[in-house]
């Protein structure tokens, strides 16, 4: 007998009647993997377990006013922003010169939960060594701005990660390869490529994720801080201050003298985090291996991937949705 399929498979298994008949409702596309499917919700394409987890979330999720969160499309640098930000937050418990950090012996995605795919989708509490830290509890989702649950767009602090669409897309279709079930073909390159400019892919459209936050950004700055990954590699500890600032614990100037901001990034460095054991031999609960969230980590891997014609098209879109919205990613 086949092994069963790991969590992130089992899509459809877990829904209940009610979901079963709402999805009956929806526009319906072909997802990633064959045996999989996406459903149209609020303007987003969606696999059918996280379509219920966020209509629960939207239904149930009670944010305290501190709570913090990390939104990203998926592969724009979740796993990094996760290690920054929670070391930012936990600094104090948690000193980033510390050999029993957390991130030294968890990944990151074991430290922070997914808000509809974690707590809402999986059940998996925050527990001591989760979000429950000792400072303010802090969560990721993948969620687009629209279908936030309305507590949480209103009051609380979100972090907004995007990156290149083009490495976007780059790491989405290796990353999705790695993932694909037992004895199925990879998805080639020129369908991914195709789904992903057309927008169905799961939290998809791209360009409709990042403009909900963008826009939100310009309107509410105190409330939504945009961060592209490309800037955090360039010049990080400006971004790492940055993030600090918005989220009301800026360093203090003992702080600045003991060199923490450069023990952050040293921390949730691409080279220290991949080289960790937890890293190397570890998985998820839901069955990912945590070695696939650490692939390249370099901005402009699309050159060696992409043909000329894909990055024209890319960039085409990029401008046509982009360009008016003053937005130059
Ligand atoms: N510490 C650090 N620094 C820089 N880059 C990093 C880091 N950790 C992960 N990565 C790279 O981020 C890509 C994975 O994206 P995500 O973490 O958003 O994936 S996920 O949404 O959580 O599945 C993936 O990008 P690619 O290498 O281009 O595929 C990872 O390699």
């Amino acid at each position: 007998m086949p092994p069963p399929n790991p969590e992130y498979l089992q899509q459809e298994e877990s829904l209940t009647p009610e979901s079963r008949e709402l999805i009956t409702t929806l526009p319906r596309q072909n997802g990633w993997f064959d045996s999989t499917h996406l459903y149209l919700y609020q303007g987003f394409w969606f696999q059918p377990d996280h379509l219920q987890a966020v209509i629960s979330c939207q239904s149930h999720f009670q944010p305290l006013h501190s709570d913090v969160f990390l939104a990203t499309y998926p592969k724009c640098g979740t796993t990094w922003l996760k290690a920054i930000i929670f070391t930012i937050l936990n600094r104090k418990h948690f000193p980033p010169s510390s050999p029993n950090h957390p991130l030294l012996t968890a990944n990151p995605h074991q430290l922070v939960l997914s808000l509809e795919i974690d707590l809402y989708a999986h059940n998996r509490l925050p527990t001591a060594s989760t979000t429950s830290s000792p400072s303010r509890r802090f969560f990721s989702t993948h969620m687009p701005h629209a279908s936030l649950p309305q507590p949480l767009s209103q009051r609380n602090k979100v972090v907004y990660a995007c990156r290149s669409p083009k490495d976007t897309f780059v790491s989405l279709w290796h990353f999705m390869n790695k993932l694909r079930p037992q004895g199925a073909p990879e998805r080639d390159m020129e369908t991914a490529f195709r789904m992903f400019c057309d927008g169905a892919v799961g939290y998809g459209p791209f360009w409709d994720h990042v403009l909900g936050y963008w826009r939100r950004s310009l309107e509410e700055p105190e409330r939504v801080l945009f961060v592209r990954y490309e800037d955090v590699k360039e010049e990080g500890a400006v971004q790492v201050r940055r993030m600090a600032e918005f989220l009301e614990c800026g360093f203090s100037a003992e702080e600045e003298e003991e060199g923490v901001v450069d023990r952050i990034l040293e921390l949730s460095s691409f080279e220290s985090m991949r080289g960790s054991e937890v890293n190397r031999v570890g998985r998820l609960g839901n069955g990912i291996e945590n070695k696939h969230f650490f692939r390249e980590g370099v901005v402009g891997d699309w050159k060696n991937c992409l043909s000329a014609q894909m990055a024209q098209e890319l960039d085409g879109i990029v401008e046509e949705k982009f360009g008016g919205a003053g937005l130059v990613i």
